[in-house]
């Protein structure tokens, strides 16, 4: 395929190198015309990805006009916060037949809705122009050449087919599911998961603490999925227990290492400095999957103590305290 990956950050390079070693045509958007530069002649993005070789077929531009020219695949690769607004910017000269295919994990903060939710609003394409990518995808390992697998997901299955077929290559293995909803939940709500598996860490805490969020994780992340029409199978498949896993067991994550910050005592601003720049989704997601959680009734106690710790001023000692101190239930409760 013809494919764009708009944003040079540390997934969307990743992503680039897949597509490019699985054979198709693709260029990068990187909006500092210097990053462009240093693709194009060193081969490398020292910024997210360094010491990772590129592929010399792929070629960076720093406008997005001549990079979307032409392209059937455009890979939106910025955070899920920004996404709206560039994508406003890109409106123009999105070719009108092409698939959007997002690899955000987040929840818009301003409405409470999911990358697909915000793309359909943004471009009005159909919902068979637009699929998402999502699974336990540490974007250096990938980069690496690590095996690995991930989900595409769509409405039209046979659109995600042809997505899946530009991606499949000797280290990366994605699958297809027509499961959109479940897919970014799974995706959004681990991230918010993680960090709270950094805090357990910062403080010490060892791995029946790491294992217990993760498993209460999956569980509040499971209410909320189906609450939302998505199916349990998905957030038991790669884009929720997988990436589960890998993003509250690896030091490579953001959102784990900002909540690793936490737990050992630095504060918001300090915790932001650990990710060099680079976006912990979870960090401002936590508002909005709480903010869906209540709207659905859906009780998420990880998520709430996430939240209180990043935006109302609670200490991670207050943040386990009542965790623990909340009143005992069956394992098994709610709608699922
Ligand atoms: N990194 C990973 O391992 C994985 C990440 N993801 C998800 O992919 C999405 C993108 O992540 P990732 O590539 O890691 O993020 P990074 O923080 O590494 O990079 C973000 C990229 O977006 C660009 N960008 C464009 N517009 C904006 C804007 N308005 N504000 C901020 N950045 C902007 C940045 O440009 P500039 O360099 O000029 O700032 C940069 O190229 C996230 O939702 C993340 O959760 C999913 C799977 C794996
Ligand atoms: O989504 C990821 C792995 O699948 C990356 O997680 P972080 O954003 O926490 O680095």
């Amino acid at each position: 395929m013809r494919a764009v990956v708009m944003g040079s950050g540390s997934w969307g390079t990743a992503v680039a190198k897949v597509l490019a070693d699985a054979g198709n045509d693709v260029v990068m958007w990187a909006r500092r015309p210097e990053l462009a530069e240093q693709i194009n002649t060193g081969h490398v993005n020292g910024d997210y990805l360094p010491g990772i070789e590129l592929p010399q077929s792929l070629r960076a531009v720093s406008s997005p006009k001549e990079a979307l020219a032409g392209r059937e695949l455009v890979v939106c690769a910025v955070p899920s916060q920004s996404l709206r607004d560039n994508l406003s910017q890109w409106l123009d000269d999105l070719p009108p037949d092409a698939i959007l295919l997002s690899l955000a994990k987040g929840v818009e903060v301003s409405s409470g809705k999911r990358m697909s939710e915000v793309i359909a609003e943004v471009t009005e394409f159909p919902a068979e122009q637009i699929a998402v990518l999502s699974g336990p995808n540490l974007a250096r390992e990938v980069a690496q050449g690590q095996p690995a697998a991930t989900v595409i997901a769509c409405a039209d299955e046979d659109q995600a087919k042809r997505v899946q077929a530009a991606f499949a290559t000797g280290y990366f293995r994605p699958y297809t599911n027509t499961d959109v909803v479940g897919c970014e939940i799974g995706g959004a709500a681990k991230n918010v998961i993680a960090l709270a598996c950094g805090v357990a860490s910062g403080l010490g805490y060892g791995e029946n603490t790491l294992a217990t969020i993760i498993t209460r994780g999956l569980a509040e992340t499971i209410r909320l999925g189906v609450a939302l029409g998505a199916d349990i199978t998905t957030l038991a498949g790669l884009a929720g227990v997988g990436d589960l896993v890998a993003t509250c067991s690896s030091p490579l994550s953001r959102n784990r290492t900002f909540g690793a910050r936490l737990g050992e005592g630095a504060n918001l601003d300090q915790a932001q400095a650990a990710t060099n720049g680079q976006v912990a989704e979870g960090v401002k997601s936590c508002r909005s999957v709480r903010a869906l959680a209540q709207t659905h009734g859906v009780e998420m106690p990880l998520t709430e103590a996430v939240y209180l710790l990043c935006h109302e001023g609670m200490t991670v000692q207050d943040m386990v305290t009542n965790l623990l101190g909340r009143s005992t239930k069956p394992e098994v409760y709610g709608p699922v």
